[in-house]
């Protein structure tokens, strides 16, 4: 479980709420309201204040790089450290059954990043997030640039993660998609923070 207790940095007024295995819990909010700053304070990538533990572990008694392979990020751009697709797979046979359910074709394995397009390096991203095998996942609108079926294929896949007992923070724009992917919801407006039943 991940607890987070009076979480706070620069933009974002106190966030305090709590993430049971295998929840999911959407995020929203207004164009600017503080909803990536958010993911990326609970990956610790930036200045913060506040308590937040997984599994009843603080984050302080964790060193950040562990603490972001159990808590990942990934944002609505995602960063690539090699021209290869491959570079970022350390074992690929591993993530078949991902890219098989995302419509990845296996050729994608020897194609430059740059060769792909947008879609495909959405899903792709998704697919290196979960070889993390992540005990919470947060993600930004990972479905922003897909079409429908993509999108539902998305949906599928991480519904079987949580099944499998990832716990999800998902920000998304589509108030349709909140309800289908989570029962609750973090509103963000203003800098201010409130939770909803969805
Ligand atoms: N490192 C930072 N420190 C302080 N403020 C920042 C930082 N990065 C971005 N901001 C500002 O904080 C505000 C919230 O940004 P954020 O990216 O979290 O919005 P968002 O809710 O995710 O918006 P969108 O839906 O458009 O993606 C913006 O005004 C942004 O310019």
């Amino acid at each position: 479980m991940l607890i987070v207790h009076h979480l706070r940095r620069m933009g974002l007024s106190s966030v305090s709420f709590s993430l049971a295995d295998g929840e999911c819990m959407a995020v929203q909010g207004p164009s600017g309201a503080g909803k990536s700053l958010l993911l990326r304070a609970l990956a610790d990538l930036d200045p913060r204040e506040g308590e937040v533990s997984l599994d009843g572990k603080s984050w302080d008694s964790i060193p950040a790089p562990q603490w972001r392979r159990q808590v990942v990020y990934l944002p609505s751009e995602p960063g690539w450290w090699s021209d290869y697709v491959i570079d970022h797979f350390p074992n690929w046979k591993a993530v078949n059954s991902w890219l098989e359910a995302l419509s990845l074709p296996a050729v994608v394995k020897d194609r430059t990043v740059e060769r792909l397009s947008t879609g495909e390096r959405q899903r792709l991203a998704l697919v290196r997030a979960l070889a993390l095998e992540p005990r919470v996942l947060l993600l930004d609108e990972p479905t922003s640039g897909l079409d429908n079926k993509t999108t539902c294929a998305v949906e599928q896949v991480l519904r079987e993660c949580l099944t499998m007992g990832t716990s999800i923070l998902w920000v998304t724009h589509d108030p349709a998609q909140a309800r289908r992917v989570a029962q609750r919801c973090l509103f963000l407006e203003n800098g201010h923070v409130r939770e909803e039943w969805l």
